[in-house]
């Protein structure tokens, strides 16, 4: 009987989250798994795409011709029958493609692009070939990249047989082999092999003796060597001689070590520590797991807390999961773990190479790494059998990847935690607000870490009033009150801490005769100035241009930078105190692979007195001898139309205290703000999270927001604004009379950035309680818009979107 396949295929629509049935290949019958990857023909022509298989059967209930998969592309699954099924749900509650979702398990260096190439088939004239071509017989086709025009001359080619579109799959998939040896013969037959040898052939009988040592297993050739000492050209003999094979084997790069290992012994509990260890650990051993919130404050010891439960996850037999919000910034946290658990921690981060990043891939596969720590993505490493799942600072933003599929970790966690039975421990300073209501109602157990290890108390926070700074002296990064307190640490030989929300060496450039301010070509935003490049750039579409050193507008010469970085900050202060030994740590500084690592190396050794930063440094970092955080612009973020601004805002400066009076020394805090009376700058300069809660709460509920309604964003885009206008509004007519009638249409309107990349965004947000039908009305709407999209309008819906701008 024949065998059919169900594959997912590679083809972004909405009806392709159903498999699509194939026929397996005789030849390769019986030997196709799920989760394997293959290649497949697909709709008319001869246009091959890439698949995962999810599914095998025979064929009995199909008739009619089925079409044939072409090749397949793995000899293993790449991905498991968990991963497979979580992809279904994935795709569903993110309204996102399937294939986009298998995807995103996978790391990078594996995924498959289907690449599309012109070709040219016969002669084309010069302007074609120069102006299409570039002079080449081959150039990549992006239609969707390509000006009308453009697509069009290529069409009337395409029409005249002059060229065609190739498809051409590339797998970038290399994992790093070795020479290795392996013996070809019993333990018997090498021995017989040397009794027959003549008596002066020393180095070939130990050879045959090391063979015989190692029967069953294999060893990189360079090992064998040096455990030998023998020669390359004795193990070439004993391959000529049939007693060895010559094989290829996988090795790993081990990513670099971060941070130098120091081992710390591990420390007796505290009881409230001992509390929530114990707790967890009942979780762990029981039938019944539950999801905790371990609301511990600024050096608490909650690290230590998941220290320890992961040794008993380990215990009990079961792999555990730790998700941080952006490894690379917080190397001190993979250090710890590293240090108490080997090699069988695995670590996940956008800082390792594609290869690195491949090789932890592997060992977690194999069931080499039982602890996976990582950052947003790790929550998809391919472990089995988990025992437990740690999200540190749960409240973080980057946790919820804002490109497609839209999910947040920390509902992959909890679907993990289901279908394994796991234990989750949700930590923060500063849970969000979604997460400590669930608290309130039962749903996650509470624990908590209210004081510092040290015994001290949390830094005291003074408010800096920059308004009246301003009045009283010339424009300056610093107040009288924090340069007093920075030169006191230097006095004493302690370090100081400085943050700047921001990034650049000025966020844009403005002429004081006419107001101009350059802007991008491309998106409604101001350009941001790059020092180390020379160059105005946009964060948004990548646009690069140079510094005008006159106005376009009006040729005045008077064109200035605005706004300020955390190089300017830097030289600022220099010039103040002059000897001041200072350190800066932002994007420019550490973008070179490493150099993360190396700065905070310094700053922890006593290098530097001063460690300025953007928010990278506002979280994880424990440096005992730092008296002294400042904060440079506590209210950057309060002005941004969203309503978690001041969640924000409270969680950052929090945090950022946090990071003074850590050890034996106590610490201090001063936030420089415009808005000294602001609620969430107040309530953080009294460490009161509690009283946050409750007044953001409070906010919330009377704005209908999360936590009490849940929000979702529809956006759409075009080239031309009218169409995407157009098409927002049909979306906001076939809803509204559908919704709940508790449910909310804000919008729509166009985005605050409304204009990237070339195309108009409008969006419109829904806030709502309980609608038993949104989803479904969603789904439908994706696939019909979807079916029409030739007209251009893309679509995309994001479920609780962290971002509103
Ligand atoms: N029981 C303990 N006894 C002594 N020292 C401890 C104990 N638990 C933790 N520590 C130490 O206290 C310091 C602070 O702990 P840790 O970094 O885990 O706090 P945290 O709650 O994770 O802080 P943050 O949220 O600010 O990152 C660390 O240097 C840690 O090694
Ligand atoms: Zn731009
Ligand atoms: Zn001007």
């Amino acid at each position: 009987m024949a065998e059919i396949a169900q594959i997912i295929v590679d083809v972004p629509t909405m009806q392709t989250n159903r498999p699509y049935t194939y026929q397996v290949p005789e030849q390769l019958e019986h030997q196709i798994q799920t989760g394997m990857r293959v290649v497949v023909p697909f709709g008319n022509g001869s246009r091959q795409v890439q698949g995962f298989v999810v599914g095998l059967d025979d064929q009995t209930a199909y008739d009619g011709e089925l079409k044939s998969i072409i090749s397949i592309l793995d000899l293993n699954p790449v991905l498991n029958q968990e991963l497979l099924t979580m992809s279904q749900w994935l795709a569903d509650s993110c309204y996102a493609f399937r294939i986009s979702c298998m995807h995103t398990m996978l790391p990078n260096v594996m995924k498959t692009k289907t690449h599309r190439r012109l070709k040219i088939i016969d002669e084309l004239d010069e302007t074609d070939l120069f102006e299409l071509f570039h002079g080449q017989d081959e150039i990549d086709f992006e239609p969707e990249n390509m000006p009308d025009e453009i697509v069009s001359r290529l069409l009337k080619l395409k029409r005249n047989q002059q060229i065609e579109v190739v498809y051409s799959l590339t797998d970038q998939a290399k994992s790093k082999f070795a020479t290795g040896i392996k013996p070809l013969l019993s333990f018997e037959r090498l021995e017989e092999e040397r009794t027959s040898l003549r008596k002066t052939a020393k180095a070939q009988s130990e050879l045959l003796s090391y063979l015989q040592s190692m029967i069953g297993s294999e060893i990189k050739l360079s090992e064998a060597r040096e455990q030998t000492g023998l020669s390359n050209a004795i193990f070439s003999t004993g391959e000529k001689k049939g007693w060895l094979e010559k094989i290829q084997i996988e090795t790993f790069r081990t990513p670099k070590a971060l941070l130098n290992d120091a081992k710390k012994p591990i420390p007796e509990l505290t009881a409230d520590q001992q509390t929530a260890v114990d707790a967890i650990c009942d979780s762990i051993q029981s039938t019944d797991p539950q999801t905790f919130l371990l609301q511990g404050v600024t050096g608490s010891g909650k690290t230590e807390v998941y220290l320890r439960s992961i040794a008993e996850t380990l215990a009990n037999n079961q792999t555990a999961l730790m998700l941080v919000p952006e490894i690379s910034l917080t190397p001190q946290m993979v250090t710890r773990v590293k240090s108490r658990f080997g090699d069988l921690v695995a670590v996940l981060h956008s800082g390792l190479s594609n290869g690195e990043r491949y090789d932890e891939w592997r060992r977690i596969e194999r069931g080499e790494a039982k602890v996976v720590v990582g950052a947003r993505s790790a929550v998809f490493a391919p472990l089995e059998n988990i025992g437990l799942i740690i999200m540190d600072e749960e409240h973080e933003s980057s946790y919820k990847q804002d490109e497609t599929p839209r999910y947040h970790a920390r509902n992959v966690a909890k679907w993990r935690s289901d279908y394994y039975g796991a234990t989750v421990v949700l930590g923060s300073a500063t849970p969000s607000l979604e997460s400590r209501a669930r608290a309130q109602k039962g749903v996650y157990q509470h624990l908590l870490l209210p004081e510092r290890i040290n015994q001290q108390p949390l830094p005291a926070v003074q408010v800096v009033d920059m308004r009246q700074e301003l009045r009283k002296h010339a424009e300056s990064n610093f107040s009288t009150e924090l340069l007093d307190e920075i030169q006191i640490r230097m006095s004493r030989g302690e370090q100081s801490i400085l943050m700047l929300n921001r990034r650049g060496y000025s966020s844009f450039i403005m002429c004081r005769d006419c107001g101009f301010v350059l802007q991008c070509p491309n998106c409604d935003i101001s350009l941001t100035l790059h020092m180390d490049t020379h160059t105005m750039k946009c964060h948004y579409c990548g646009h690069e241009e140079p510094i005008p050193k006159i106005c376009p507008n009006c040729q005045s010469h008077k064109i200035r930078y605005y706004g300020t970085g955390t190089q300017k900050v830097q030289e600022e202060l220099q010039a103040i105190i002059p000897d001041a030994k200072i350190l800066r740590m932002d994007v420019d500084t550490t973008r070179r692979k490493g150099m993360h690592e190396k700065l905070l190396n310094s700053f922890g050794n006593q290098e530097a007195d001063i460690l300025i930063g953007t928010q990278m440094i506002a979280k994880g970092l424990d440096f005992p001898n730092v008296t002294l955080v400042g904060v440079l612009n506590g209210d950057t973020a309060l002005g941004l139309p969203d309503f978690r601004s001041s969640e924000r805002t409270f969680q950052l400066l929090t945090q950022v205290s946090g990071r003074a009076g850590r050890a034996d020394k106590t610490g201090s805090v001063i936030v420089q703000t415009f808005n000294p009376d602001h609620y969430a700058i107040k309530l953080a300069q009294h460490h009161d999270y509690e009283h946050f809660f409750q007044m953001e709460m409070n906010i919330r509920h009377r704005g209908k927001y999360p936590p009490y309604f849940y929000t979702l964003q529809i956006s759409v885009s075009h080239e031309e604004e009218a169409q995407a206008a157009k098409a927002i509004m049909n979306i906001a007519q076939f809803l509204k009379p559908n919704l709940d009638k508790n449910s909310i249409v804000l919008g729509p309107t166009p985005k605050s950035i409304a204009r990237m990349n070339r195309k108009y965004y409008y969006q419109l947000v829904i806030k709502y309680k309980q609608d038993t039908r949104l989803h479904q009305l969603l789904t439908q709407m994706m696939d019909q818009i979807q079916k029409q999209s030739r007209h251009g309008v893309q679509i995309s819906i994001d479920p609780e979107p962290q971002n509103f701008i």
